[in-house]
C-alpha cells in the first residue's frame, strides 16, 4: 500500500467544527438558530440509524433538529402535508426528505414540492438546473464533500481528467457537474460503457459511485490517480462471527490503495463527509434566508 490516504472523518471533524464557528456566529451577532428537519418514511432500520446520527451531530453543531418519523403506507397527501407546513415554517432552514421513499410514493413530485431555498440536499429541479448553469443553488451533500476533499488535496483540479463512474442524479450527474466547474475533462461511465477499464485508466480522478461492491479493481488505476470511493455496501462478514457485516465500497480497496495516489477509505471517507456537508448546506440556507453572507470554504 502506498496511497495516501484521504481521512474523510478527520476532515469531516473540521467541516463540522467550521460549521458550529459559524452558527456560533449567527447566533451571537443575530439570535438566529439554524434549523434543520429530517423526514422519514418507513421503518428501514438502515434509515433509522442514519437519521438518528445525523440528528446527533445537527445538535453537536449548536443547530435545531427535528425529525419527522411517518408510517410506510402514509399517503401522498399527508407528505405532501409535513413539507408543505417544514416549507412555511421560518424556525426551519433545510428540510430532508429520507431516500428512497416507499413504492406508493411519487419521489421526484414529493422532491419538487420542498422549497428550493430549502432543499438542502440539492435534488430539486431548480436546484440541479442552477447547478448545471453554474448559478448559486443549493449541492448535493455526497458530490459536495468529494469535491472538497479532491480540493484540499489537490488544490486546482484545472485540467485534470476525471472520471465519475455511475450516472445517478444523486451522485454521478451532479459531481460530473462540479468537476466540471473546477476545469477537469469530465467523463461520465456506467453500466453500458464499451471498454471500462480502459476509461478508468485514463483517469487522474476516478469517482466511483455505482452501489456494487469492490467492482473497481486496482489493476483500472493509472498509478497516482486519486480514487473517491462512493460506495457503501454492507457484506456477510462470518469470519467476524455469525451475523456479523463488514462496509465496502465499489473499489476494491487494497488492490486499488497499491498504485493510486491517494485515495479514501470505506467506512471513514465519503460517508461521514456527506453529513457534515448537510450541516454546511443547512448553515448556507440560513445564511441566504436571512440575506447574510455565506460562511467560507463550505460551499461549491
Ligand atoms: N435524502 C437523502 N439524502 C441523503 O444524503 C441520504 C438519503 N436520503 N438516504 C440514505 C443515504 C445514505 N447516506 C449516508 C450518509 C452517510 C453515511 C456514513 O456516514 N457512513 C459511515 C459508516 C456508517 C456505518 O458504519 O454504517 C462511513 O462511511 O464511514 C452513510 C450513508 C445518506 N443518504
Ligand atoms: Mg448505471
Amino acid at each position: 500500500m502506498s496511497a495516501h490516504i484521504i481521512d474523510g472523518k478527520v476532515f469531516a471533524a473540521k467541516v463540522r467544527g467550521l460549521v458550529a464557528d459559524g452558527v456560533g456566529k449567527l447566533k451571537a451577532e443575530h439570535d438566529i438558530v439554524p434549523g434543520l428537519a429530517v423526514v422519514l418514511v418507513g421503518e428501514d432500520p438502515a434509515s433509522q440509524v442514519y437519521v438518528r446520527s445525523k440528528g446527533k451531530m445537527t445538535v453537536e453543531v449548536g443547530m435545531k433538529s427535528v425529525e419527522h418519523r411517518l408510517e410506510a403506507d402514509t399517503s401522498e397527501a399527508d407528505l405532501l402535508a409535513v413539507i408543505k407546513s417544514l416549507n412555511e415554517d421560518p424556525s426551519i432552514h433545510g428540510i430532508l426528505v429520507q431516500l428512497p421513499l416507499p413504492k406508493h410514493l411519487n419521489e421526484d413530485l414529493v422532491i419538487n414540492s420542498i422549497d428550493p431555498a430549502k432543499d438542502v440536499d440539492g435534488f430539486h429541479i431548480s436546484n440541479v438546473g442552477l447547478l448545471g448553469t453554474g448559478q448559486k443553488s443549493m449541492v448535493p451533500c455526497t458530490p459536495l464533500g468529494c469535491l472538497m476533499m479532491l480540493r484540499d488535496y489537490h488544490g486546482s483540479l484545472s485540467g485534470m481528467d476525471a472520471v465519475v463512474i455511475g450516472r445517478s442524479n444523486i451522485v454521478g450527474k451532479p459531481m460530473a457537474q462540479l468537476l466540471l466547474g473546477d476545469s477537469c475533462t469530465v467523463t461520465i461511465a456506467h453500466s453500458r460503457t464499451k471498454d471500462l477499464p480502459d476509461v478508468v485508466r485514463r483517469a487522474d480522478i476516478v469517482v466511483a459511485a455505482v452501489g456494487r461492491p469492490e467492482m473497481v479493481p486496482g489493476d483500472w488505476i493509472k498509478p497516482g490517480a486519486t480514487v473517491i470511493d462512493v460506495g457503501i455496501n454492507r457484506l456477510d462478514a462470518p469470519e467476524k462471527g455469525e451475523g456479523k457485516t463488514r462496509l465496502v465500497g465499489d473499489v476494491h480497496y487494497e488492490s486499488a490503495a497499491a498504485v493510486a495516489g491517494a485515495i479514501t477509505p470505506v467506512p471513514g471517507g465519503v460517508g461521514p463527509m456527506t453529513i457534515a456537508c448537510l450541516l454546511a448546506n443547512t448553515l448556507t440556507a440560513c445564511c441566504r434566508a436571512n440575506g447574510l453572507s455565506e460562511p467560507e470554504g463550505l460551499t461549491a
